[in-house]
């Protein structure tokens, strides 16, 4: 009954959304310089665009509201694209990201009054159907209603979720918009102009909903924020591959998505000489030795106010100490004077332009008293030599690049040791360098940022954080990590605090995902086996019931330890697995063992800190490179104690590796299994 009549309201719809599309086609493309007709032809485009996302999958939901101002019960069909009927003039389907879609994502079944906030205001009613509509090439598949009012029990929500979470993946992330959860929703439609900041469990969802956000904040801020001028810092290229469809599913295009490093290099060091210590090398160098380096001085605010103090003596030093003399028997500009200007008048500039506007100052006062000599011939000749003199006077300030002046920083504080060769720049210099460039050269207005998400950012350091903040218009954060997984702890934080305080408490808002949307119950509850060995550690992953077979742990000779890997990857086969994975601890591990795997696993591939994609198929990676990807299956190699010793490094490394798991998980190892994997 309900199948067929949403089968006749799709095929209703879809005439009309064709029908719309058709005739937009037919339109030629304009192509001229004519104004009104440039604004026609973008608005066009952006239905077009909008109806073929419609035509693709028109809607994924439904909602019947009753708003108390209304006798009738209005329902809302809601999907990625908002359409309306050009003939009747009336919302065909609803943008997921509109106000009352909110309504469909939020509510959780009690039957009390709901509201939702309009435009014009609170609107409160009553919820009388919330159904979920699977549609694929144009045809119904699945009507699953999650609530119906009045009747008892009605919570499809948990089983529609599940449907969708036993897919199995390929190798890129996807959009979750007809499962959004109600607490993602909440961060998802939190206001623009704070920092959130998340902490959230291993497959929570951070990454889906920090993308989806960007695309909620740009449809509901559209008049404030332009794609362009948002940003996400990713860790690797792997992971930015790897995220790089969910923003085109949403219809999103031209946000920057980068690394740190990468943007850093481009944007502000222009200096051929400068190259950047090859980031994936030191990495590489750290986890293979398992060495842990220093704590990160270089990263903390404690140093960024080092540079600061340093940076403003710098620029008292560097003003000019003379009089500026161009004409011999006639008076110039007395010193005091343009110390003061640059002082006072210019106050609040950065030290290139207030140079800018001293050398405008200068050249407008040599122009008016070239004019004071009475013969034309004079004042040319005037003219002439005051502006070389004033070049000459000009030339004692010398331009600095930001490494130059990092140089002469850390030589004045007496730690000359600190400074990296040029051209082997290290990760920790990026942000002093990035500060010292605004200071000198300034931020310009249109250079920044709307918005920026930090993916992984507990590796990030507050010194990172805080020169992102300067170059950001209104300390519009997306701030997302997991406390557990900060493998690279030694460049990054070890509390959120550090983040909120450099906001401030009433600039930032914190909130917490412990559900885990990723895993099985099983994959779940032996991952937070290893985590439970964690001091300090973050709030234990909750599973979403959803239930799969054991963890297998096994122990093999250390000699039948490729023949175990090439039977289990097999065995993944037979069950159809789509994306499958053999982690080891190292990279030189993985190297040895490749050959041996290929030879009979001919469709194995190698993922190395170097890769710049993800494939998917069957992978054979290091564990610090699986951070942020997922898997069907995964095989966990080595899982003993000279691979995993009880130590906080090792413990976040095996965390990561085994909450990559979708579905299957199993674990081998030779002579004594880790520690980690038995209750601490
Ligand atoms: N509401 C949801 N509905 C369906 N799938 C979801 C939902 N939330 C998350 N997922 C799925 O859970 C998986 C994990 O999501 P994601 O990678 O964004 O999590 P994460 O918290 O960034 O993970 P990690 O920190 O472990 O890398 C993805 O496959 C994602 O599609």
């Amino acid at each position: 009954m309900q199948f067929k009549q949403e089968k006749e309201s799709l095929s209703k719809a879809l005439a009309v959304i064709n029908k719309q599309y058709d005739r937009l086609a037919s339109i030629p493309e304009y192509i001229g310089d004519d104004f009104t007709e440039k604004v026609l032809e973008d608005n066009r485009r952006r239905l077009r665009e909008s109806l073929i996302v419609a035509k693709k999958e028109p809607y994924f939901a439904r909602l019947d509201f009753k708003d108390e101002e209304s006798e009738e019960v209005k329902a809302t069909y809601i999907g990625k694209a908002g359409v309306f009927d050009e003939n009747t003039g009336d919302v065909l389907i609803t943008d997921w990201r509109a106000p009352i879609a909110s309504l469909f994502y939020g509510f959780s079944g009690s039957e009390d009054d709901v509201y939702y906030q309009s435009p014009d205001g609170v609107v409160e009613g009553e919820i009388y159907l919330k159904r979920n509509i699977v549609t694929y090439e144009q045809e119904l598949q699945r009507v699953v209603d999650r609530y119906i009012r009045g009747e008892q029990g009605s919570s499809g929500g948990d089983e529609f979720l599940l449907y969708k979470l036993e897919d199995q993946k390929d190798n890129r992330l996807r959009d979750i918009v007809a499962t959004i959860q109600g607490e993602q929703n909440e961060i998802i439609r939190y206001p623009l102009n704070k920092a959130v900041i998340i902490q959230g469990v291993a497959g929570s969802g951070k990454t889906t909903v920090a993308l989806h956000r960007l695309a909620y904040l740009l449809y509901e801020y559209r008049e404030q924020l332009t794609a362009h001028r948002m940003i996400i810092f990713a860790p690797n290229t792997i992971f930015l591959d790897y995220i790089s469809q969910v923003l085109p599913e949403l219809g999103v295009g031209d946000i920057v998505q980068t690394t740190f490093p990468k943007w850093v290099m481009t944007s502000i060091i222009d200096d051929p000489k400068c190259s950047l210590e090859s980031l994936s090398e030191r990495r590489k160098t750290f986890f293979e030795s398992g060495i842990l380096e220093q704590n990160n001085w270089k990263g903390s605010l404690d140093f960024q106010q080092q540079i600061r103090e340093q940076l403003s003596q710098l620029e008292k030093e560097w003003l000019p100490e003379e009089d500026f003399i161009p004409w011999e028997n006639k008076q110039g500009v007395p010193l005091k004077k343009i110390r003061n200007w640059i002082e006072a008048d210019f106050k609040g500039n950065p030290v290139t332009k207030k140079y800018e506007r001293l050398k405008a100052k200068l050249t407008r006062w040599v122009e008016i008293e070239a004019k004071m000599y009475e013969e034309k011939k004079e004042q040319e000749q005037a003219r002439k030599d005051g502006k070389q003199e004033l070049r000459r006077y000009l030339r004692k300030w010398k331009k600095r690049k930001p490494y130059e002046l990092y140089a002469q920083i850390l030589k004045k504080m007496g730690r000359k040791d600190l400074l990296p060769p040029k051209n082997k720049i290290t990760l920790d210099d990026l942000a002093p360098l990035l500060d010292i460039h605004d200071y000198w050269y300034g931020i310009e207005r249109d250079e920044k940022f709307d918005h920026v998400v930090i993916d992984e950012a507990q590796d990030f350091s507050p010194y990172q954080v805080s020169v992102l903040n300067a170059r950001t218009k209104t300390a519009s954060f997306t701030i997302l990590g997991d406390l557990a997984q900060g493998i690279h702890s030694n460049e990054g934080i070890d509390e959120w605090n550090n983040f909120i305080n450099l906001f401030g408490t009433s600039r930032a808002k914190f909130f917490q995902m412990t559900k885990s949307y990723r895993s099985t119950y099983e994959i779940i509850a032996f991952s937070n086996i290893i985590l439970s060995h964690l001091t300090n550690r973050p709030a234990f992953a909750e599973p979403v019931f959803r239930s799969g077979e054991d963890v297998h742990i096994q122990q093999v000779e250390a000699e039948e330890k490729s023949a175990e890997i090439i039977s289990w990857v097999h065995k993944m086969k037979d069950q159809d697995m789509n994306t499958i994975a053999v982690i080891l601890r190292s990279e030189a591990e993985c190297n040895e063992i490749y050959p041996k795997l290929k030879e009979e696993i001919p469709e194995l591939t190698i993922i190395t800190t170097e890769d710049k994609s993800y494939e998917g198929g069957i992978s054979l990676l290091p564990v610090y490179v699986s951070k942020g990807l997922e898997f069907d299956s995964v095989l966990m190699v080595d899982v003993d104690e000279e691979h995993y010793p009880e130590t906080e490094q090792t413990i976040k490394l095996l965390y990561v590796g085994c909450t990559r798991a979708l579905h299957h998980l199993s674990v081998i190892y030779s002579g004594k299994a880790s520690k980690l994997i038995s209750k601490g």
